[in-house]
């Protein structure tokens, strides 16, 4: 953009200006900030055509100039004026229609106009049910609220508890997922929701479901009912109770394709084939073969399965690149798959429900549903992978014929419009004999194919919708040798399990599955063996399939039992010597020339060299056999007593019965702990509340000291530093009428107003050094991003 070229945005620009007095400034924006809540409150969406139409900050509107967002889809024209003028929004709109700027562009609006510092702490919380979700909103977010002066940050987990604790007590923005959220907020008094303006719900109704029923319960506790709620999905809740657990105030129901004839976009192709469960393999398999220039993607209901076909499906080499995602994987690993699957062309990715929802692969040609999902929901997200905004795409669903009807009709119930396609039976391959053979020859493969078969099975039995599911009813048998096992493995479900809860809470699946790992005859075996304590070995050689060890394992298996064959070899391993220590004639063993140690009460021990004498004479060892000593508690009359005495017989008796007693014991110790910690934590709370108004204070002070003009332009989510390094670093087209001038240094100082003088120029430093990294690229790890998310931190 060429210098002094109008910015978008219905707002006076911002222009290199002279000196201006601090009251001055502080009036101007005050006066701006009024007009932009006027223009808002009058907003008539009815004109809204460009971004630049709608009454925002500039920032908001540079940011989404820059990711090159210039026309509203029709969700944004309808739910960013309502979000605007401080509307709680139910916002229901079809998959990759852009939902994700329409809560992020009122979120930024919000704060902006609420004049937020990153001393007024958490203003905005975005819960998003998977990682990578929240991976992809903050994502978005950083790049239209680059210009912004927020701190924004990710809680997602697959970090350490404490790595995150420190820096998210200075956030502003957090993109989270409901479980780390919960945990963070239990157990980081630094973290404080009390200010919170707007709370989001992305995938409202996945999030608002069972499984995650008791984090939101608790994270929704901490926050004021005062704030805003914007609740968005492709599939929308309209349960009251749902609602109600969220204290919504009158929300507008934005459902900008309710009236449309179909649920899902209008260019995606959708079709369903009828197949045997067991040639649904044979059917991918030459499918995937036939399209090797695609890009696609394929569903199963388990990551099980997920890893079974992903591993055989490699050595067989179809001509296309495979890769697979699933929730077991390592967060690392699973955003590394999820960047080669955006980035490539052609190639196809294996995976489970936990891509379902909301994640925006660029360019997807294909979805394709191998299992049935679960309800007609899980399949609008599943296929809106394709299709997204204003692209086409096509989805085909594998359908045995036990599910065709009952499937079908939950789909024209939702609107899906769904056809039936068949297959080319001469361009069908049958894979079973290959698979045989790789399972024939690679056990690990076998066994992989064994818990794959478990897996499904299960998944069909949890389904809690039995018109569609009904385990009963498919070939089992069939099954199993068209994944090439020799036979089906046995299944063994729990008895009188709650199907409901379990179907309510898919994680639950995941956990058993899991479980199931370590043992196959199910959950009852596993409840009777939870006592005992049990390490990694135990249970592998509990496994009914032990013929199926990795030699590595087994390697480590045998060296186990050489060592133990060692250490007994040891204790007969021949001596040399006269008796020792015994002043019994038993003592002197079986050979005159051996020696003995005995410590007092034990038996006595052979010791054959001087080394071995020494160590068993070693104070250490001798510790071993000496009694453990008494803690005593002394009162104030200097009397030793033990620290539990019993209390007088009688009155104990007298006082009810004894596991009455203990229970009440334990109730009431657990109320003084729980108050006790609730005191904690609002103490801990209260001093950071005021630390953080002394610091405001501070900097407006500050402000109002300083005869400089103070920082203007607003930042990207990244330190100030390194936004100053990278606009030396830009060809001057970026940008050029902001102005940013370096903050007063009194600002920077108070983060770290508790550390001495040499340790705050050291931080300073390796902060320094840091951020020259950061700058260099694009952030790539999650560490990258959340280095990016110390924002305001620097
Ligand atoms: N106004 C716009 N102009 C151009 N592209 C847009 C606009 N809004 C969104 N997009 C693009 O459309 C794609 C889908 O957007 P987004 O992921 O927000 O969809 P969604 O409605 O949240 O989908 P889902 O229901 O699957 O979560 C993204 O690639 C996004 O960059």
């Amino acid at each position: 953009m060429a210098k002094g070229a109008k910015l978008p945005g219905s707002l006076p620009q911002l222009k290199p200006r002279r000196k201006e007095s601090k009251s001055l400034k502080r009036k101007r924006e005050e006066e701006e900030l009024e007009t932009l809540e006027k223009a808002a409150q009058e907003f008539d969406a009815s004109n809204l055509t460009k971004f630049t139409d709608l009454p925002l900050s500039r920032q908001t509107a540079s940011g989404l100039d820059k990711s090159h967002f210039k026309v509203p889809t029709d969700i944004q024209r309808k739910a960013i004026p309502l979000a605007l003028k401080g509307k709680d929004i139910l916002g229901a709109a079809k998959t990759g229609s852009g939902k994700t700027l329409a809560f992020l562009i009122p979120v930024l609006e919000k704060l902006h106009r609420a004049k937020w510092t990153p001393d007024d702490g958490l203003g905005a919380l975005i819960i998003s049910p998977t990682r990578e979700l929240a991976i992809q909103i903050f994502e978005v977010l950083r790049k239209i609220g680059q210009r912004h002066s927020f701190s924004a940050g990710l809680v997602i987990g697959g970090k350490n508890l404490q790595d995150e604790r420190e820096r998210l007590g200075r956030m502003n923005i957090l993109v989270c997922t409901p479980g780390r959220m919960k945990q963070h907020l239990e157990q980081n008094p630094d973290l404080d929701t009390y200010n919170l303006q707007i709370l989001v719900l992305d995938e409202a109704d996945r999030i608002l479901d069972m499984g995650f029923k008791d984090a939101i319960d608790a994270i929704v506790q901490g926050i004021p009912k005062s704030r805003q709620t914007l609740l968005f999905s492709a599939t929308q809740t309209k349960n009251v109770n749902d609602l109600a657990r969220l204290s919504l105030k009158d929300p507008e129901y934005v459902a900008v394709h309710e009236a449309a004839s179909a649920a899902t976009p209008g260019k995606l192709q959708q079709h369903y084939i009828v197949t045997p469960l067991p040639e649904k393999l044979d059917i991918l398999w030459s499918f995937i073969r036939a399209n090797v220039k695609s890009k696609i993607l394929v569903f199963f209901s388990s990551t099980k399965q997920v890893r079974f076909v992903y591993e055989t499906f490699r050595q067989m080499q179809p001509g296309i690149p495979l890769l697979h995602l699933t929730g077991k994987q390592k967060q690392t690993a699973r955003l590394e798959i999820s960047a080669k699957f955006s980035s490539s062309k052609n190639s196809c990715l294996f995976a489970t429900d936990v891509v379902a929802r909301g994640l925006d692969f660029p360019a997807v040609d294909w979805v394709i549903q191998v299992d049935c999902p679960e309800d007609a929901d899980t399949y609008i997200h599943r296929v809106g992978r394709t299709a997204r905004y204003e692209r086409d795409g096509r989805g085909v669903l594998f359908l045995c014929p036990t599910e065709e009807k009952g499937m079908l009709e939950r789909l024209k119930t939702k609107k899906v419009p769904i056809e039936k396609i068949n297959v080319k039976q001469n361009k069908k391959q049958s894979v079973q004999n290959q698979l045989q053979g790789i399972c024939f020859k690679d056990p690990e493969i076998k066994y992989l194919g064994q818990k794959a078969f478990t897996s499904y099975t299960r998944s069909v039995y949890v389904q809690k919708d039995k018109e569609i599911f009904d385990l009963e009813k498919l070939p089992l048998p069939e099954f199993a040798t068209s994944l090439g096992l020799p036979g089906a493995p046995r299944i063994k479900f729990l008895k009188g399990e709650d199907t409901k809860q379990r179907k309510n809470a898919p994680r639950a699946l995941l956990k058993d599955e899991d479980s199931s790992e370590d043992d196959e005859s199910g959950e009852d075996v596993k409840k009777e063996k939870k006592k005992e304590v049990r390490t990694k070995y135990d249970r592998m050689f509990e496994r009914q399939n032990q013929n199926i060890f990795t030699s590595h394992y087994t390697g480590m298996v045998r060296h186990g039992e050489e060592e133990e064959e060692e250490e007994k070899d040891e204790d007969f391993l021949a001596v040399k010597g006269h008796g020792y220590g015994s002043d019994t004639e038993d003592n002197k063993g079986p050979n005159n020339g051996q020696k003995f140690i005995q410590v007092h009460g034990k038996d006595p021990m052979l010791v054959d060299s001087k080394r071995r004498e020494k160590l068993a004479t070693s104070k250490k060892a001798l510790l071993k056999y000496k009694g453990k000593g008494t803690k005593l508690v002394f009162d104030e009359e200097g009397e030793a007593h033990a620290i539990y005495e019993f209390e007088d017989e009688e009155a104990f008796r007298k006082a009810g019965d004894a596991e009455e007693q203990r229970g009440k014991f334990l109730e009431e110790e657990k109320k003084k702990v729980s108050v006790a910690d609730e005191e904690d934590k609002s103490v801990a709370k209260e001093k950071r509340r005021a630390k953080r108004e002394k610091q405001k204070a501070r900097a407006l002070e500050g402000e109002d000291d300083g005869e400089e003009e103070g920082f203007t332009g607003g930042l990207p989510l990244i330190p100030y530093e390194d936004f100053d390094a990278r606009r030396e670093e830009s060809d001057g087209d970026e940008a050029p009428e902001l102005v940013e001038e370096k903050r007063p240094a009194k600002k920077q100082k108070k983060w770290f107003e508790d550390d001495s003088e040499e340790e705050r120029e050291k931080k300073k430093k390796a902060k320094r050094k840091s951020k020259v990294v950061e700058m260099q690229e694009e952030p790539e790890t999650l560490d990258d991003l959340e280095a990016l998310a110390a924002g305001l931190l620097a």
